[in-house]
This record gives C-alpha cells, sequence and structure tokens, in this order.
C-alpha cells in the first residue's frame, strides 16, 4: 500500500489549470521530493493532498483511504503539513504550549502536558521554550515549533513545503538533520517541495520533477550524483545546480 497515492490529478485555480495530470505513488517510509522551477505547481499539489486547494479532480489517497473534497479530520490525524515560514505559520500571540496543545484540544484528546513536553525534547528544544511567543525565538527555533505542531497528532505523512528555505544556511542544516532523525525514530513518509536539489540529495529516496504542472519525470535521488536523467528538461535543471553539493550529516 503506498503512503500516498496521486491518480491522474488536475488542478485549477479558477479557470487556470495549474497542474495537470499528476501520477505519484510514495511508499510508506518513503522521503520523496517534488522538484521544479518556482510556478511549476509544486505546493500546489501539497495544498490539494492537505485539503487546501479547492479545485480539483483525480485521486489523492493516504494509506489506502481515499480523500474527498471536505475538510476531513481523521485525515488531519494522519497526515500534516509544514510551511517554509515559520513567522506565518505559528500565531503571533499564541505561546508554545498553546500551540502545540491546540490539535489535541480540537481532536478531543487529553494528556496535553506530557506530549508537549516529549514533544519539544523530540524537536530539540529545552522545556523553557514552552512558554515563550514567536517574537521570542529565532527563526529555526520557530521552526522546530512548527514540527513539533505538526507532530502532536502523530501523523503518519509529513508533507513539507521548503520547511527551510526562509532560514540561513548552517540553521537550515540544523532542521534538515532534525527532519531526518524523526523520520527514522518515527517512521514518518516524506513529501517534501522544494526546488534545493542538495536538499533532496540529502533528505530523499525519490523525487519527481515539476514543469508547467506536469510531472517530467521521476527519478532516484542518486541521479544527482551522477545526472543520470532522462528527461531534457531535468537535464537542463540539474545542469544549472551546479552538479551535487551536499549538506553535511551532523547524526
Ligand atoms: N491562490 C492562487 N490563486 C491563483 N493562482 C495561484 C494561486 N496559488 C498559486 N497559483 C498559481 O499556480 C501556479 C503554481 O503555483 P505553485 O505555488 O504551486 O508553484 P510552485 O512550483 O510551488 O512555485 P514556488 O517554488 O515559487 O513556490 C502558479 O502559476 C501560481 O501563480
Amino acid at each position: 500500500m503506498s503512503a500516498i497515492s496521486l491518480k491522474n490529478l488536475d488542478i485549477s485555480y479558477g479557470t487556470t489549470k495549474v497542474v495537470q495530470g499528476v501520477n505519484i505513488e510514495v511508499a510508506e517510509g518513503e522521503s520523496f521530493a517534488l522538484v521544479g522551477e518556482s510556478g511549476s505547481g509544486k505546493s500546489t499539489v501539497l495544498k490539494a493532498i492537505a485539503g487546501l486547494a479547492p479545485d480539483w479532480t483525480g485521486e489523492i489517497s493516504l494509506l489506502g483511504a481515499p480523500r474527498g473534497h471536505k475538510v476531513d479530520h481523521d485525515f488531519a490525524t494522519r497526515c500534516q503539513m509544514v510551511f517554509q515560514d515559520p513567522y506565518g505559520s505559528l500565531h503571533p500571540r499564541k505561546s508554545v504550549d498553546t500551540v502545540l496543545s491546540e490539535p489535541l484540544m480540537i481532536h478531543g484528546l487529553g494528556n496535553r502536558n506530557a506530549r508537549v513536553i516529549d514533544m519539544l525534547a523530540a524537536v530539540g528544544l529545552d522545556q523553557r521554550f514552552r512558554f515563550r511567543f514567536p517574537h521570542q525565538m529565532s527563526g529555526g527555533q520557530r521552526q522546530r515549533v512548527a514540527i513539533a505542531r505538526a507532530l502532536m497528532l502523530e501523523p503518519k505523512v509529513m508533507l513539507l513545503d521548503e520547511p527551510t528555505s526562509a532560514l540561513d544556511v548552517s540553521v537550515q542544516a540544523e532542521i534538515l538533520n532534525l527532519l531526518k532523525r524523526l523520520r527514522r525514530e518515527q517512521g514518518l513518509t516524506y513529501l517534501m517541495v522544494t526546488h534545493n536539489l542538495p536538499v533532496v540529495s540529502f533528505m530523499c529516496d525519490r523525487m519527481a520533477v515539476m514543469n508547467k504542472g506536469r510531472v517530467v519525470e521521476i527519478a532516484p535521488a542518486t541521479a544527482l550524483h551522477d545526472g543520470s536523467f532522462t528527461d531534457p528538461y531535468t537535464q537542463t535543471l540539474y545542469a544549472a545546480s551546479g552538479g551535487n553539493p551536499k549538506y553535511k550529516e551532523t547524526l
């Protein structure tokens, strides 16, 4: 069974179709990247899976269960999204404790204190961060909180939309290492949007390359070591990236 299955997915904003005929199967436990230039439709695919893009046709399934078009709370417990900008995704007037407790309150789940304490530790934040507000934290610390919030309901699938591109390079490496560790420890599946090929090389097993709303190639991330791509657009993208620079593993 696939963790994420997209079949003949078309997505429109109004009368404009921005994603066409996307077919992707992400295996359980896999880390899969969506890459491509700005405007190619990567984030829109994630939004449709998360229920944030209203106008889509085709099939979206998560762990074997099809997604409908309505808000689906059960879906939210299995799949969560982390956004690029931790400022935007955290409410400025809510403490970390509130931000982390909310998903459990919404879903009527107990043991909030224990779970908040555990998740802060899991994302490498000291317990004193529990009663801080977003403006009292660095960008990297805010992104750790956003990741902790996404994990509060113990989802199996994480949708990561450029989760490190708003951070400076050394902090990017810290967050990528954190995501890598969490995936291993919690058996997570990742679908990650990025335009950064070194991130794919470091984090992902496979990648789909998007151009103008379509998937033009699906390749193993190891193709980034030798440039063995078949599609001309992918080859151009790879050449423009200057080869295969790397992030350092710190675990
Ligand atoms: N809310 C919206 N309303 C109308 N058009 C939109 C909306 N959001 C995105 N689009 C359009 O859909 C297309 C795909 O956008 P999308 O954000 O998915 O691209 P992307 O590949 O993720 O780009 P980037 O890397 O810059 O985030 C673009 O042409 C964009 O202008």
